[in-house]
C-alpha cells in the first residue's frame, strides 16, 4: 500500500514538473532597505507565452533577473525543468536551455545575417582553436548547422536577408535576428524584457506572431511587456505584479479587467 502511495506521489511530481517548465516560488529579493520582490510565485507552463505585467517599480525586472540567474534571491527558489537552479549563474542556465535575449552577444555588424546566426550555435566549430586541424571532422556538422540556421531564418522571416551585413538591418529586424540567435543556441525557454519596445505597431504584431509560431513549435516564452494593447491577444497567461507581489494571474482578459490590477496602475 505504502509503495502504491509513493508511486502516486512520484507520478504527481512528474506530471507537475512536466506541466511547468519553470516554477519560481516565494521569491524575495531586497536591495538594502528596498524589497523589490516580496514573496512572488510564478509558474510557467510549457509551450506558452506567459506575460508579466505591472506598473513601474513593481519588481518585474528584478524577478526576471532572479529567474535568469543575474541575482541570487534572499529566499525562495527557482525550479527549471524539474531541477532546483536557485542561484545558478546565467551561463549554466543557458546550457540547460534557459536564455535571455540580450544574453546572446551583440551581432557583428560586418558579418552577414547567416554568419551571425551560425556564431550563436552552441559549440560551433569556430569556438575551438584546434578547429582548422579538425576541418575534415567538422564539415558534416557545419553543413547541419547551416541547414538549421536557414530554417530558423525562414521561421523568423529574415531568409531573404541571409547574405546582408547585419549592420544594414532595421531596428525591428535586429530584434528578429536576436530571436533567431537565441533559437540557434538551442534555448527551450526564452526570457524577454520588452520584446516590442520601440518598434512600430506593424512590426510589433509581426514579432509577436513569430513568438506564437515558435511557441507552437515547442518554445516557451516568459516576457515583460508594457504595450499591453498589442501584446494581449498573443499571450496565453498573465501574471500581474504590484509592490513586489503577484496580485493577479490568469487569462489576459481576466487579468486586465481585474480591479486590483487597474488600481495598481492608477497608483492605488
Ligand atoms: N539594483 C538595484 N538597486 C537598488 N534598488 C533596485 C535595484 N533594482 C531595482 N531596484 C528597486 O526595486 C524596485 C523594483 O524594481 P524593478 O526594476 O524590478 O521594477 P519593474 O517592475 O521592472 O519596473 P520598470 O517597469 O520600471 O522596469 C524598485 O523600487 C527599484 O527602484
Amino acid at each position: 500500500m505504502e509503495n502504491v502511495d509513493k508511486k502516486a506521489a512520484a507520478m504527481t511530481a512528474m506530471n507537475h514538473s512536466s506541466e511547468y517548465i519553470l516554477v519560481a516560488e516565494k521569491v524575495v529579493k531586497r536591495f538594502g532597505g528596498v524589497i523589490a520582490v516580496d514573496g512572488a510565485t510564478v509558474k510557467v507552463r510549457r509551450r506558452t507565452i506567459t506575460l508579466l505585467i505591472g506598473p513601474n517599480g513593481s519588481g518585474k525586472s528584478t524577478l526576471l533577473n532572479v529567474i535568469a540567474g543575474f541575482y541570487r534571491p534572499d529566499s525562495g527558489r527557482v525550479v527549471f525543468e524539474g531541477r532546483d537552479v536557485t542561484g545558478w549563474p546565467p551561463h549554466k542556465l543557458y546550457h540547460l536551455g534557459m536564455a535571455r535575449t540580450f544574453q546572446v552577444p551583440q551581432p557583428f555588424h560586418k558579418l552577414t545575417v547567416l554568419e551571425n546566426v551560425l556564431l550563436a550555435a552552441r559549440g560551433h566549430p569556430g569556438e575551438s582553436f584546434a578547429a582548422p586541424l579538425q576541418r575534415r571532422r567538422w564539415l558534416p556538422r557545419e553543413e547541419e548547422l547551416v541547414d538549421k540556421a536557414f530554417s530558423i531564418l525562414k521561421l523568423v522571416g529574415l531568409i531573404h536577408l541571409w547574405d546582408q551585413p547585419a549592420g544594414q538591418l532595421s531596428g525591428g529586424q535586429m530584434k528578429l535576428l536576436e530571436i533567431a540567435r537565441v533559437l540557434m543556441s538551442g534555448a527551450k525557454m526564452i526570457l524577454m524584457d520588452e520584446p516590442i519596445a520601440g518598434v512600430n505597431p506593424t512590426l510589433a504584431h509581426e514579432i509577436l506572431q513569430f513568438l506564437v509560431k515558435l511557441r507552437d513549435q515547442g518554445i516557451t516564452f516568459f516576457i515583460i511587456e508594457h504595450r499591453l494593447d498589442i501584446a494581449m491577444k498573443y499571450v496565453d497567461y498573465v501574471y500581474a505584479m504590484a509592490r513586489g507581489r503577484v496580485i493577479a494571474e490568469g487569462r489576459p482578459e481576466e487579468v486586465v479587467s481585474n480591479p486590483l490590477v487597474i488600481d495598481s496602475y492608477l497608483g492605488g
